[in-house]
């Protein structure tokens, strides 16, 4: 016996450095959104430094749930997430009281039947808080669907996908608004897309991808009711959380909302929404640009380049995955050692790439995880296609001056990606590891911390149009990618090492 059946319910450089040429950049002294009950680490080069932002009471009661559940269950079938996601009938307290009373084992277990009888007495199902919703702009066969595609056969599969948003659509239970408390999930103003499966809640990134076919599928409204939804979590907490959930507070997931927000325009001409969506996407590209996540390379002529990082605010296990993250670290004996691998996990699944040898120094070793030591390419490209879109956006608002300062700040990324990444022999640009992720107050570029490890994330510049417009760079950079050993029958690989992880 694994899990209840009842919870699977189906319904249910330095940090801080800001002396580049952006005009944009930001003071390390001045940062805009001052995270609400940050917890500063203290900041020695051998143990972790960076901030915490804590989760709730009702989370970290709920990892403790989790280990009893696997010491009880046992591994196989073991989802940690699922625990996680429950929310409570009644209040905390006498959940906890009731947990604390349940008699066990030596190792902490308790029977399978005392264990499902305490879930059902205290806990709703997983995903029962997020109840199904009928999309109101969904048609069987949307006019104009598709219009390239003649086909018959792969017309009705795209139709049979199209068809899925009616399986993946939900809404936030008026119970969650009523009593947070209870929930791990967020409450949002309005229906969302979910990924499905274990996955019961909205995922930034994915949105982006939601949207594309929501998009291809007419269905304006409901595409711009997820980016609305995307734009309250930044007005909430200073930036798009990894998915709507108290245990995703701790980091963001790769910042692709401006591009949302742009496709949706580019389609409906929707200025109300450019216009709300505006002041989210600054302080969206402030919270990626400053601070922690900020990192300023110098090249040979002593011109600094500022360039952004994955940099979670957490540095303990994942709640969703904690029992699995401890079982990693359990051959780190150091507990600053421990902290600080945590944090490079979870920074890991604000790459979206979680997890993947790119971030391990070791390819064989997660313990290696070095996630905070990298610049990343995709990162800086989307970040640069913010700067694109928020130019664009205010543009077609009116506003000018702001419009002008993000076109500036393109140009200075472009050539910050151009000087710190791009590889002329191998026609990539490349990650680039930080001799040293927090300690230094400058780091001088090295062309021995290219990472020459290829990845399907080395060329994604091209997907920005200030790269492909160029038309030599894109043939250089295509004959590359077609040699990389990347581009296999059925897509593109994203690395060239089979390491069983999931990127
Ligand atoms: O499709 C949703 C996301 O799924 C993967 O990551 C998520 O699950 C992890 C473990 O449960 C969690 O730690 C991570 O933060 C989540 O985003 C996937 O790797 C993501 O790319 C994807 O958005």
């Amino acid at each position: 016996m694994s899990t209840p059946n009842h919870l699977l319910h189906p319904h249910s450089l330095t940090p801080n450095q800001s002396h580049s040429e952006n005009p944009l950049a930001i003071s390390s002294n001045d940062n805009p959104f001052p995270i609400k009950d940050v917890e500063q680490a203290s900041s020695s080069c051998s143990s972790d430094s960076g901030p915490v932002v804590p989760t709730t009471p009702l989370v970290s009661f709920l990892e403790r749930v989790q280990e009893t559940a696997l010491q009880t269950f046992g591994k196989f079938n073991f989802d940690p997430k699922l625990y996680v996601d429950l929310s409570l009938k009644h209040d905390l307290p006498a959940a906890e009281d009731g947990f604390d009373r349940l008699t066990r084992g030596e190792n902490g277990s308790v029977s399978v039947e005392d264990l499902n009888e305490y879930l059902e007495k205290y806990f709703e199902g997983a995903g029962e808080d997020l109840v199904y919703s009928e999309p109101e702009d969904y048609v069987p066969e949307p006019e104009g669907f598709l219009p390239k595609v003649k086909n018959q056969e792969v017309r009705s599969w795209a139709l049979e996908v199209h068809s899925l948003w009616k399986n993946l659509s939900r809404k936030v239970s008026s119970e969650v608004r009523d009593r947070p408390e209870l929930h791990t999930l967020l409450p949002l103003p309005q229906p969302v897309m979910i990924p499905g499966s274990r996955f019961r809640e909205v995922y930034y990134w994915d949105s982006y991808w939601v949207i594309r076919g929501l998009l291809a599928s007419k269905m304006y409204d409901t595409a711009k009711a997820i980016a609305t939804n995307l734009i309250c979590l930044i007005e909430e907490y200073g930036y798009v959380l990894n998915g709507a959930r108290a245990y995703y507070t701790t980091r963001s997931q790769p910042p692709l909302l401006s591009a949302m927000v742009c496709e949706i325009y580019k389609r409906t001409q929707d200025h109300e929404l450019a216009r709300k969506s505006l002041p989210a996407l600054i302080k969206e590209y402030q919270f990626w640009n400053s601070g922690i996540h900020s990192v300023t390379i110098q090249d040979a002529e002593a011109s600094g380049h500022t360039l952004s990082r994955y940099y979670a605010m957490w540095n303990k296990p994942r709640p969703e995955s904690s029992t699995i993250d401890k079982e990693s670290a359990s051959k780190i004996s150091n507990a600053s050692d421990k902290q600080h691998f945590y944090r490079e996990v979870a920074s890991a699944a604000e790459s979206g790439w979680d997890f993947s040898t790119r971030w391990m120094r070791d390819h064989k070793d997660f313990a290696t995880l070095a996630t905070t030591s990298i610049l990343p390419v995709d990162l800086n490209t989307f970040i640069l296609g913010m700067e694109l879109n928020i130019a664009f956006l205010a543009k077609v608002t009116g506003d000018c001056i702001i419009s002008e300062r993000f076109s500036e700040a393109s140009l200075v990324r472009k050539k910050a990606m151009e000087s710190v990444f791009w590889n002329a022999e191998m026609g990539q640009w490349l990650d680039y590891w930080l001799s040293n992720s927090s300690c230094k107050d400058a780091q001088t570029w090295e062309a021995g911390n290219q990472n020459q490890k290829i990845f399907a994330s080395n060329f994604i510049p091209l997907w920005i149009e200030s790269f492909h417009s160029d038309g030599f760079l894109v043939d250089k950079v295509m004959r590359s990618l077609q040699s990389s050993g990347l581009v296999c029958a059925s897509g593109i690989a994203t690395s060239l090492i089979n390491s069983g992880e999931q990127w």
